[in-house]
């Protein structure tokens, strides 16, 4: 039987006049609402907040910066989300970038389509859910996926929006670059392993605008499933709407962010290179019958080229043997993006099993 396919955008399906019920398709039966904590638990579940200034200036106390390396570390370990405030990246520019990408979802559905794609590596892609070539149930969300590292593509429209991008990605990599290092640097390992192991230098990196239009059912439908990340870290802004949640101690803790934070999410790639000692973090998005969300995630990973197995220093006493086969990352994101988006199915791939 040929899949199901979406009728049009969820943007568009949105708008429709009276729609008071989703349609069959995005009914999503994985929601299990009694796996949040309940309301008033909620501050004792407080996701780290990590303070960029104390980990990057040179005037920073060496007590205060170690102590920032050793936060950095445990919110790695304990949740692989955090948020991190000081990042230095004008406000302004991150409020021009979720206006572009308002601008580029409201542009006619003709116009969208130009930028469609059709294979998972075509530099350009926007569509709907994740990939409805496979999917059971449709996720209430429109995206884009720009690949804009090592060599920067984007949209032509709207006008200003892709310059707007150049500039908040070249942002974004110094930030994420210099979060790496530290992680690295809590790990044991040397920096220049960032360049010898993963090539960071030709580091991929994928700009992915996400839409989560109103939706009359909320409770019925998901805006992305439970799923991690391929890459080594996703930084995440968004509009002022929540939605995104962390799956931290078998829990789903709704992120409040922090004004003007950046949220971060730790990838399979961290987990493998650090031969699990930060496992990736699971997490989705759901959604509201009140306000559309925006979101964009810059997801950064090695060289598309890379071959990337546990950093050495990291598996050579006996206790601790590698956990993960090497693989070439382009075709890790190649199955990962080619599959239905489930928890960490791709990792499990190439995991190795020992009993
Ligand atoms: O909308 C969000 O906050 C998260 C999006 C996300 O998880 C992703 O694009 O991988
Ligand atoms: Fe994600």
């Amino acid at each position: 039987m040929a899949p199901i396919q979406p009728a049009t955008t969820v943007k568009t399906l949105s708008e429709s006049p009276n729609l008071n019920f989703i349609p069959s398709t995005y009914v999503n039966s994985t929601i299990n609402p009694s796996d949040s904590p309940a309301f008033d638990n909620l501050d004792s579940y407080s996701i780290p907040a990590i303070d960029f200034s104390l980990l990057t200036s040179t005037s920073t106390d060496p007590n205060q910066r170690s102590e920032a390396i050793d936060n950095l570390g445990k919110a790695c370990h304990d949740w692989g989300f955090f948020m991190v405030v000081n990042h230095g990246i004008p406000e302004n520019l991150i409020e021009e970038v979720i206006d572009g990408t308002q601008g580029f979802f409201n542009l006619a559905e003709e116009e969208k389509k130009e930028f469609e794609g059709k294979h998972v590596l075509d530099p350009i892609r926007c569509g709907t859910s994740f990939n409805t070539s496979k999917e059971k149930a449709f996720f209430w969300r429109d995206y884009l996926k720009v690949f804009v590292h090592p060599q920067f593509h984007f949209p032509s429209k709207p006008n200003g929006y892709s310059d707007i991008a150049s500039e908040y990605c070249e942002r974004t990599r110094e930030v994420a670059k210099k979060l790496l290092s530290g992680i690295l640097e809590g790990l044991g390992l040397e920096e220049c392993f960032l360049d010898k192991a993963l090539n960071m230098k030709l580091g991929f990196q994928v700009f992915i605008a996400n839409l989560y239009p109103r939706c009359p059912q909320p409770e019925l439908a998901l805006g992305m499933p439970p799923h991690s990340d391929h890459g080594l870290l996703t930084l995440i802004i968004q509009n002022q709407v929540g939605g995104l949640q962390v799956q931290h101690q078998g829990k789903w803790i709704p992120v409040n962010a922090l004004p003007n934070s950046l949220l971060v999410n730790t990838g399979d790639h961290l987990e493998i290179f650090s031969n699990g000692k930060y496992k990736s973090n699971i997490h989705r998005v759901v959604v509201n019958n009140t306000s559309p969300r925006i979101s964009v995630a810059v997801a950064h990973g090695p060289s598309l080229d890379a071959v990337v197995s546990p950093a050495s220093p990291l598996v050579q006493s006996e206790n601790s043997p590698p956990a993960y086969i090497p693989m070439k990352y382009k075709d890790y994101m190649e199955l990962q993006q080619s599959n239905q988006l489930h928890q960490k199915s791709m990792l499990e791939q190439v995991k190795i099993q020992r009993n």
